[in-house]
């Protein structure tokens, strides 16, 4: 409870005060630097086709092939191929920069060499701490936690000493998931501020072999586990309750680890691991799914294909949930990547006709699609029926809490989407109006109102919208590419409450 009511503060420093706006509603609008995205909407969708678009590099996938040059026998230069470059990966490169790894960029492939001289990062103030420990450095990950956790994780492995900090958002989110295992396996760490929260110190390494169990689903947590056993090459046991997405399990694995898994367990059972030169990134499945959204929205009759998508199933249940319900949706040209991912080409044809509703309510499938729960709550907006999104009390974690910031958005828009504890009822066939809604500075949000907006008519201003390149720095190039008319506009000081 408490950490839910320090959630809504984040939330509330974000927000300006109610006012009215001339369009459907009422909103907060968003305290926010990041360009507005405005979307004139509900054009017929471009007749000939078929179209294919390309999307990033997934964001997961590529912080743990960042992070594998941390690990012990990392080659002195290792290339991770078509990695995302989004905010929320570039956050990592100046902790690996204080850590002595340099980072160039060359065309979608990042460079990661060493060792170099560290480049030091400067301290983020905090008001409860007056002096950090010296001599050790000081790695901030802006607003990405994934990037937080996995390098506590690898630090807690290599028995790195190091502070793992964020920003003032991420310093609310919950690391515990992670520390208190960690801990029981040995590790030193210590809260510099407030428990549970960044910025931890990271003074000694795991060392004792047992079993923990881990209290969430979130993949980070686990996978942050997993990567302190494998960086100290000590044997142990991960419980979990979901089997969440497991790149990190496939990578460890493709580099010659020996894992093995038993319903609800993962055990390291030793390495070591050769960690190739390059590493290959697929394409961002949560990312994909704006266009193929979009494309089923309009009800484009034409193919719309995406390439070299990442079909691992953990990660699928976007695309999933809406096939099952009558989508048609396809996967072609499957291969699999040297990082032990499955990878091809997702096709979307047709609309939504037929469709009733959706239905989320086991844990698996909610963390298969949990990036994406805005975007099908939007989609659910648009069937006639009830929708359900549950077992996602997670979400409520993120950058915001995005159980309430997508009712917030979709309600903008004259859905009706209630936020549940631990889900949203979308209650469908309402009228949906363009207009102005908030993004509340969280790219998911963003682009699931951005992508909505297409399909209705008339102009849409997404506050904040600019904030998808967290994930998805071209998300408006490829949703023009589809037929959108998206721009980005500057904010202006027009909000009348500064
Ligand atoms: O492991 C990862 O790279 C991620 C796991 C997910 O979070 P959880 O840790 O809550 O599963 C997801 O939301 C995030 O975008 C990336
Ligand atoms: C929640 C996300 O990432 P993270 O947890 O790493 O901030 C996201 O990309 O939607």
């Amino acid at each position: 409870m408490l950490l839910l009511e320090s959630r809504k503060t984040v939330q509330e420093a974000r927000s300006r005060n109610p006012e009215e706006t001339d369009g459907p509603g009422e909103f907060d609008r968003p305290a926010t630097d990041s360009a507005h995205l405005v979307v004139d909407g509900g054009r017929e969708p471009p007749a000939d086709g078929p179209l294919s678009v390309t999307v990033a590099g997934d964001k997961s996938v590529s912080h743990r092939a960042l992070l594998a040059a941390l690990l012990p026998g990392a080659p002195p230069v290792l290339s991770v191929r078509n990695a995302n470059a989004g905010g929320a990966v570039r956050a990592l490169l100046p902790a690996l920069g204080a850590l002595g790894l340099r980072v160039d960029a060359d065309g979608d492939t990042l460079v990661v060499r060493r060792p170099v001289a560290p480049v030091p990062q400067r301290t983020r103030g905090h008001p409860a701490i007056t002096s950090w420990p010296e001599d050790v450095p000081y790695l901030e990950t802006g607003g990405s936690s994934a990037a937080a956790r996995l390098l506590i994780g690898i630090l807690a492995g290599t028995g790195t000493r190091a502070v793992v900090d964020g920003d003032d958002v991420l310093r609310h989110r919950p690391m515990e998931w992670l520390v208190e295992p960690l801990r029981e396996l040995g590790a030193d760490l210590e809260y510099l501020a407030e428990p549970g929260r960044l910025p931890v110190y990271v003074r000694g390494p795991v060392c004792r072999t047992r079993t923990v169990e881990l209290s969430v689903g979130s993949a980070q947590a686990r996978s942050g586990v997993l990567l302190a056993l494998a960086a100290a090459d000590l044997p142990a046991t991960v419980r979990h309750s979901v089997r969440s997405r497991d790149h990190t399990e496939r990578m460890l694995t493709a580099f010659g680890g020996r894992l093995s898994e038993a319903p609800g367990e993962t055990r390291w059972a030793g390495g070591p691991c050769t960690i190739p030169s390059v590493i290959d990134v697929p394409a961002d499945p949560s990312l994909a799914a704006y266009p193929v959204a979009a494309h089923l929205m309009w009800g484009g009759t034409h193919a719309l294909r995406v390439p070299n998508v990442c079909l691992n199933p953990t990660r699928l249940g976007f695309f999933e949930v809406l096939r099952r319900a009558g989508a048609d949706i396809a996967y072609e040209d499957r291969q699999v990547t040297g990082s032990g991912e499955p990878c091809g080409t997702v096709v979307a044809r047709g609309g939504l006709n037929g469709i009733d509703s959706v239905r989320v309510d086991e844990p698996a499938v909610l963390h298969s699609l949990l990036d994406e729960v805005p975007l099908l709550a939007v989609v659910a907006a648009r069937l006639p029926g009830t929708s359900w999104i549950g077992c996602a009390e997670e979400l409520r974690f993120k950058e915001t809490d995005r159980l309430d910031t997508t009712a917030r958005m979709a309600t903008a828009f004259g859905a009706s989407v209630e936020p549940a504890p631990d889900g949203l009822t979308v209650v469908g066939g309402a009228a949906l109006r363009a207009g102005p809604v908030p993004a509340f500075e969280d790219h998911r949000i963003a682009m699931a109102a951005g992508t909505l907006a297409m399909c209705l008519p008339g102009r849409t201003t997404v506050w904040g919208g600019a904030c998808h390149r967290t994930s998805f720095p071209d998300f408006a190039e490829v949703q023009r590419a589809i037929g959108a008319r998206i721009a980005e506009e500057e904010v202006s000081d027009d909000r009348g409450d500064d």
